[in-house]
């Protein structure tokens, strides 16, 4: 097997034009939202990358444009050394056996008028594979992500939201991917459910030899799966680092209240913590220098000019960068050292070991102790 990384993405850029209508047309007023703007990092095989930032900071355009369901504006995407931007779309269609995607809403990502078996069944279908094995592989598949093949005839409004997402993990895995893109996976579940799916996430990840691009905009749901975070911010990443670094020495300013914002159950420390304020600008004007200063506590006269740049964090381990011009005045270590324990509690080993029961109500209804 290569020791090149699985994915590779170098200088994306994803911009849309944004006109209301004809006369904006006519008048030019073109307005481009500059969505992701310059964004590289690597996914080794059998990693998992967190891609973390508040709603609005790009995310979501990232992976989209990853897999080409958005059309990047520029960049290279290179996947298995292959430069996914180059292919036709037949050959993309073909490569998407490869790289699959969970969605955040198992609701609407779930074709209501289908049975969940069906669902499992068509990307099978579409990429003409286990001809013969359909139904089997389905009921293999129910099993492997914990639901009873029994109900493969049901609908997904029979399921509750944290067995859905296990028919959307069971639909991305029936084609043998080897890397799956989890867009905010569990963030429409109970905490007590997320804990469940990203438990089962780990569990396939090793199962299937699988490599993940795991997004969230919860620092406490990715501490949990991943062993990189690349932190995003006004469709840039502002830092990369091991999660267990970026936990215990975080270094962007934005980075640091977003450890702030976990909820802290100790009062005196949830005291001590910076509070993020205001929104993520628009991208269709970001501000000027540093796009986080607007809302940086740190935030200098410099940082309203001087656009920083992705560089290495001095002293610090495990290819830590930060997009920071003062990142090196802050002291080494000194991040929120609570924020990984309130993690670690809310995803005790209790809900992570908690198995969902899926009962019926006599209605033909499942139930069970996963959500609603
Ligand atoms: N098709 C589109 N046309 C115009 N603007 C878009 C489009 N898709 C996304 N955007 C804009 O791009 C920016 C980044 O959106 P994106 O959904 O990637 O962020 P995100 O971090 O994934 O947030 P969320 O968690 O809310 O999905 C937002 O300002 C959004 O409004």
């Amino acid at each position: 097997m290569s020791d090149d990384p699985l994915l590779s993405v170098s200088g994306l850029h994803k911009y849309f034009t944004q006109n209301d209508g004809f006369i904006d047309r006519l008048l030019g007023a073109d307005e481009t939202v500059k969505a992701v703007n310059g964004v590289s990092f690597d996914i080794e095989r059998g990693e998992t990358l967190g891609l973390v930032g508040e709603s609005g900071s790009g995310k979501s355009t990232t992976a989209r444009s990853v897999l080409r369901l958005d059309e990047p504006t520029k960049g290279t995407v290179s996947y298995d050394g292959t430069d996914l931007t180059a292919l036709s779309d037949r050959e993309m269609t073909e490569m998407r056996k490869r790289i699959q995607i969970v969605f955040q809403d198992p609701a609407s990502s779930l074709n209501r008028r289908k049975t969940v078996g069906q669902i499992i069944k068509q990307p099978m279908e579409i990429h003409g594979l286990y001809e013969g094995e359909r139904d089997a592989r389905v009921d293999e598949l129910m099993e492997t992500v914990g639901l009873p093949p029994q109900y493969s005839n049901r609908y997904p409004h029979e399921f509750s939201g944290g067995q859905r997402q296990r028919v959307g993990i069971a639909r991305a895995l029936a084609v043998d991917p080897d890397f799956i893109v989890a867009d905010e996976p569990v963030s429409a579940l109970d905490v007590s459910i997320q804990a469940q799916i990203l438990n089962l996430l780990e569990d396939l990840q090793a199962e299937f030899d699988l490599t993940l691009l795991f997004i969230a905009h919860d620092l406490s749901v990715i501490r949990h799966v991943c062993d990189r975070v690349a932190v995003m911010y006004l469709g840039e990443i502002v830092e990369l680092a091991d999660a267990d670094e970026l936990f215990s020495n975080p270094q962007h300013p934005y980075t640091r209240a977003l450890l702030g914002a976990i909820p802290q159950p100790v009062p005196e420390l949830a005291r001590q913590r910076q509070v993020l304020e205001g929104e993520v600008p628009s991208p269709l004007d970001p501000p000027s220098g540093c796009s986080f200063n607007p809302r940086c506590p740190e935030a200098t006269e410099e940082c309203t000019s001087v656009d920083p740049t992705l560089d290495d964090v001095a002293g610090a381990t495990g290819g830590h960068q930060a997009a920071c011009i003062h990142v090196d005045e802050f002291e080494v270590g000194a991040g929120v050292p609570s924020a990984a324990q309130d993690v670690d509690e809310r995803f005790s080993i209790e809900n992570f070991d908690a198995e969902p029961t899926l009962a019926t109500d006599g209605r033909g209804r499942s139930g069970g102790d996963d959500d609603r």
